[in-house]
Formats: C-alpha cells, sequence, structure tokens
C-alpha cells in the first residue's frame, strides 16, 4: 500500500530544492479580506528526484509554483535551492508551463538555443547543445520549423528542450500537459520518464491529474486547501514503466484521490 510519510521536513543540507516554512497571503480587492492561499508549508526534492505536487483547486498550486520559480515572493518562509535562497527568476531552473511560452518569430533550433545567448559557451557549443536537446526530445528533423506549424505535444517538447539547454538544477513543470489530448499525454509523459532518466535531473511537477502524478513521481505532495497547505506526502513504490492497469497501481491513486477529497 501507499507509503506515506507524515512528515514533510525539509533538509536543505541534502535537498535540490528546500521549502521551509512557506506562506503566502494575498491582499484583498477593495473591500476584500485578505487570502491566505499557502500557510506552512515545508517539503524537499532531493537531487535526481521527480516529485509531484497535486491538489485540489484553488490549494495554492500555482502560487507555490510561482514562488518556486522566484516569480512570487512568498509572505513567510523561504525556498533554496541547493541551499541558496530563491528570491528571484534563475537560470539554474528550467521551468515549463501548459502554454508553451515559445517565441513564434525563432525557429525550433533558435527557440531550444534562446537561454544559450547569454551563456559563455562558444557560438559551435551553443549549437551543438541545442543539436544535442533536439536529439533528446526527438525533434532534430524540426529544427528549421516555426511553432505555428507544430502540434501541441511537439510545442511542449521544444518548451522541455528549451528549458534543459541550460543544464539547470531542476526542472520546474506546471500542468505542462494540460493542453493536449490524452494520447499524446501519455506519450509526452513516457518521453520525459526516459528524459529524466537520462539526465537525471531534479523535477517538481504540478499536476491536478492524480493518474499522471502516479505514472511520473518518486513521491507525491498532496495539499488541501484553504489554506494551503500539505496534507502529506506519497512515496510512490512501484517500478517503472507503470502500467495503469495494475493493481497497486489503481490502489496509489485511489488512495491520493481520497486524500485530495478528504475532509480537512
Ligand atoms: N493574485 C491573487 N490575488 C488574490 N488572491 C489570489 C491571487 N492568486 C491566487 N489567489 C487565491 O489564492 C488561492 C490559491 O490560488 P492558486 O491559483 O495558487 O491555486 P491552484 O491550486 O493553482 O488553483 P487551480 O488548480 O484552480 O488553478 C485561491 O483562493 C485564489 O483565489
Amino acid at each position: 500500500m501507499a507509503g506515506v510519510n507524515e512528515s514533510a521536513a525539509p533538509s536543505p543540507g541534502e535537498a535540490s530544492v528546500a521549502l521551509d516554512g512557506v506562506g503566502k497571503t494575498y491582499a484583498g480587492d477593495g473591500d476584500g479580506d485578505p487570502v491566505r492561499a499557502l500557510d506552512d508549508v515545508s517539503f524537499s526534492v532531493a537531487d535526481g528526484e521527480f516529485v509531484c505536487l497535486v491538489g485540489p483547486s484553488g490549494c495554492g498550486k500555482t502560487t507555490l509554483f510561482r514562488i518556486v520559480a522566484g516569480l512570487t515572493e512568498a509572505t513567510d518562509g523561504r525556498v533554496l535551492l541547493d541551499g541558496t535562497r530563491v528570491t528571484e527568476p534563475t537560470t539554474d531552473m528550467g521551468v515549463v508551463f501548459q502554454e508553451y511560452h515559445l517565441f513564434p518569430w525563432l525557429t525550433v533550433a533558435e527557440n531550444v538555443g534562446f537561454g544559450l545567448e547569454r551563456s559563455d559557451r562558444s557560438p559551435a557549443e551553443r549549437e551543438a547543445r541545442v543539436d544535442e536537446m533536439l536529439d533528446l526530445v526527438g525533434l532534430t528533423e524540426f529544427r528549421d520549423a516555426y511553432p505555428k506549424s507544430l502540434s501541441g505535444g511537439m510545442k511542449q517538447r521544444v518548451a522541455i528542450a528549451r528549458a534543459l539547454a541550460v543544464d539547470p538544477a531542476l526542472l520546474l513543470m506546471d500542468e505542462p500537459f494540460g493542453a493536449v489530448d490524452a494520447q499524446t499525454r501519455e506519450m509526452l509523459q513516457r518521453e520525459l520518464l526516459d528524459v529524466w532518466a537520462s539526465t537525471g535531473k531534479t523535477v517538481l511537477f504540478v499536476t491536478h491529474d492524480v493518474a499522471e502524478a502516479v505514472t511520473l513521481a518518486d513521491r507525491i505532495v498532496v495539499m488541501a486547501a484553504e489554506p494551503g497547505r500539505v496534507r502529506e506526502v506519497v512515496d510512490v513504490d512501484v517500478e517503472r514503466p507503470r502500467e495503469r492497469g495494475d493493481a497497486a497501481f489503481a490502489e496509489y491513486v485511489g488512495r491520493v484521490r481520497e486524500l485530495i477529497g478528504a475532509d480537512p
């Protein structure tokens, strides 16, 4: 049965990412009361680990993602990346959003190489890195194509290649497969696991899809709402590749769904 960690305490010394007592209060609009979006969120992601974050709508997943990415300031607590406090976006994180955010006026290769422009690699080294990333996501023959000619799945592969090109310490993904059909989604999940296995990256992946989390994660951080907080951390103790038809898989999905649906 699902291994459950009651304690999600960070261990900043070993963790690639550690959230330590993170809280966020949004000022209310006009006469509205302030909104406590997150309260005392603490968990860590170890080097090379794949952690998924799931929870009910409004539990603060997007807020937490933005705080980890350095895009939103926490009201309390802190986020550490390899022991250094995150206060603003950094190239040590490769960020992938649901909406791809590709540059439409750049080719696939130029999109993938975008973050390398400011690196100290030579032009030849940059090109080699772009080629390596295109090979990794299977888009070598589309290197000169423009985003508008690509399918949603291909666009997301470009976004993943771009995020990985700068060799970040952390791959941070917010519902990255939310905009593609179910079949493409499952294919991208398999591909992402291959990329993860071959690069050894640390991944923090936000999703509302429990089966996706069980397919991908070493551990699943289950959030509760009002205020957003960690309900439990579930270790997914199933060999990969995981089969949706397996009893153990279904058991984890049921367990996590129960936790999400549970009353506070
Ligand atoms: N800019 C903001 N100003 C005020 N309140 C906000 C703001 N952004 C989010 N909130 C509130 O904070 C809480 C958490 O929102 P957030 O979008 O982070 O949750 P979520 O889990 O990502 O939701 P969903 O799954 O529905 O996208 C909600 O109550 C939301 O209304």
